[in-house]
């Protein structure tokens, strides 16, 4: 929407000095602030003039008729630009009419109805003022007006909508439909009552949604994405922060499930998305984002005190194994907030933290729905900054909006850590190395163990090297597989080792004439790919062999049940088996 300001009103300039009046300072007196307002916005002067030429000469009540004219031209701007959309402004206007009011209140005398007036439009500029603040996505300050409106007459339509629409915003659903239901009171006199079933509706459906982790985005996947993406709750599911064996802390089971229960729904913090010029793509590119990114942090930082504190507890890197075991229960949306600001938080420290624990939405190891192709993206999501990365996960990450879903990519017993990769898991030791290296970290996982154990194997590095110098991707497989026999490898181990060469595999089984001299010498497809699953959960790179494979056969249902299992290991149950089935074109 393109706007024009008011002629006279340079609201930026003229009333910087103004925007940090707070309702909840001590008011200044009516007559100081009068004066004030009036230089400021440059309304009619004359009289305002004549106040303070004449201070004293004024009675009272010329005094209380200046302020309420001047309260009129108030009020009416403020609402002009709340009806432009400009937030800023009408907070500014309306923060100068809620100090002129609170005062007439509280330091001069009024008759009855004439304060029953003034209260009135006190809660009406209040809720309106939270209204633009919440547009600024200024919650705390937005929900503390409403408060502070609903204290002066508790059922204010107004106030009560406003309040609804912010804890929806802020995720707090059973608190939001708890508001929206004390407005059906007021809804049909105001006309609303359409606008309050609306919200009413989308409330009960988060707040089920976010106490089930009931999720089902079938109809919208099956519709190829198209339109706006479903609307999420956030959701915690059966988990717990707890010292890791890993590094620092990370995010436990607690149950056992079975592969695509949701773990966690969190919204970002912040994100940024653009589109990098492809391969051309230069630093510049992704250092503007990272900049925008950056900023929005911030704001959110500013703006929030959950947000700061949230934030102040993830690990920036240094000491991760001294520092303190958050409860979930702070992650969950209606946790009390904080109010102190203690955390010491400077650039340096919140810098290191987004360097950490940052990440990026289209990495190969997540899955992104409904972004057009080519829009790189990056956030923050406080909860999922627990989950340490791992080359053998066990949980898988889902974009959808600005919310990451994380599901169990195969089943995982109670007690165990929730691992997800932070980079490609399909690739030689030495390669993750080099990728755990960018990251910060030398990576501790179980199968880098187990792979640094078997590192003095020479055949091992052989056929590295060998597929590294284009040899013949069946002839490696077929070395691997023979070696393991003879080194005795079993269980998740095998499968650790052919997810290392995993490209080797895919290709072999993908082609005719690899297939024709090495299919006999080699284990089935599907047998690979099981053991693989097994080792490091589900990866549509395993899922395109196996459904190439069952392509070429004239598979019955029980093998349709494979693909099918591990679609839900990568798309968690977000999607019903009709839905997965047209995803995986089978
Ligand atoms: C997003 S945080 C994960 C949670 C972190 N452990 C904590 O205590 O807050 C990422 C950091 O965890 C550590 N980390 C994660 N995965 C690891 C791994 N596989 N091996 C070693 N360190 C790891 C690294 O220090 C990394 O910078």
């Amino acid at each position: 929407m393109t706007v024009t300001k008011p002629p006279n009103l340079n609201l930026n300039a003229t009333l910087k000095e103004n925007t940090t009046t707070e309702v909840t300072k001590k008011p200044k007196s009516p007559s100081f602030l009068v004066t004030k307002i009036s230089i400021f916005l440059g309304l009619t002067l004359t009289h305002h003039q004549k106040i303070r030429t004449s201070n004293m000469r004024e009675d009272e009540q010329q005094q209380l008729q200046t302020a309420e004219e001047l309260m009129q031209q108030l009020r009416s701007k403020a609402t002009e630009l709340l009806l432009r959309e400009e937030w800023k402004e009408s907070v500014q206007v309306y923060t100068q009419f809620i100090g002129l009011c609170q005062s007439q209140i509280t330091e001069t005398k009024q008759e009855a109805s004439q304060l029953s007036k003034l209260k009135k439009s006190l809660c009406l500029a209040l809720s309106n003022r939270a209204e633009a603040r919440s547009r600024l996505r200024d919650f705390d300050d937005a929900l503390r007006d409403c408060e502070q409106a609903l204290k002066i007459e508790s059922s204010h339509f107004k106030a009560l909508l406003c309040k609804g629409k912010i804890l929806l915003s802020l995720n707090r659903y059973s608190m939001a439909l708890d508001c929206f239901k004390e407005t059906l009171v007021d809804a049909q006199a105001s006309g609303s009552l359409e606008t309050v079933n609306g919200f009413l509706e989308k409330s009960k459906k988060l707040e089920y949604q976010s106490r089930t982790g009931a999720l089902d985005l079938s109809d919208w996947i099956l519709n190829g994405l198209r339109g706006k993406c479903p609307e999420l709750a956030e959701y915690i599911g059966a988990v717990q922060i707890s010292k890791s064996e890993i590094s620092g802390r990370g995010l436990f089971a607690t149950k056992n499930v079975e592969a695509g229960t949701l773990f966690l729904v969190t919204k970002a913090i912040a994100t940024e998305r653009g589109i990098l010029s492809g391969e051309n793509s230069n630093e510049n590119e992704q250092l503007v984002m990272w900049k925008n990114f950056i900023d929005k942090v911030m704001e959110s930082i500013s703006k929030r005190q959950r947000t700061r504190h949230l934030i102040s507890i993830l690990s920036s890197g240094d000491n991760e194994d001294e520092v303190e075991v958050p409860d979930v229960s702070a992650f969950r949306p209606e946790a009390e907030e904080r109010r102190s600001s203690n955390e010491k938080l400077d650039m340096g420290k919140i810098l290191s933290i987004l360097d950490v624990n940052s990440l990026v939405e289209d990495a190969i190891s997540a899955k992104v729905l409904g972004k057009n192709k080519g829009l790189y993206g990056v956030g923050l999501w406080a909860l999922a900054s627990f989950i340490n990365h791992s080359c053998s996960p066990n949980a898988r990450r889902v974009h959808v909006g600005d919310y990451i879903i994380v599901h169990a990519s195969r089943d995982v017993k109670a007690g165990k850590e929730i691992t997800f990769a932070y980079f490609d898991m399909l690739l030689p030791l030495e390669k993750r190395k080099e990728m755990s290296k960018t990251w910060g970290f030398h990576c501790k996982c179980k199968r880098c163990k187990f792979e640094e154990g078997m590192s003095s194997k020479q055949e091992l590095s052989e056929i590295e090297i060998g597929l590294e110098r284009g040899i013949d991707a069946g002839n490696a497989v077929f070395r691997l597989e023979e070696n393991m026999k003879r080194w005795i490898v079993r269980g998740k181990e095998k499968g650790y080792l052919r997810a290392s060469i995993w490209s080797a595999y895919a290709e072999t089984y993908g082609s005719e004439r690899l297939m024709k001299r090495w299919g006999k010498r080699i284990p089935a497809a599907e047998a690979v790919v099981d053991s693989v699953v097994e080792a490091v959960g589900s990866d549509e790179r395993m899922l395109k062999v196996l459904i190439e494979g069952l392509k070429g056969s004239s598979c019955g249902m029980p093998e349709m049940e494979r693909p099918i299992k591990l679609g839900k290991g990568l798309y968690g149950k977000l999607v019903k088996k009709q839905a997965l089935k047209s995803l995986l074109e089978i």
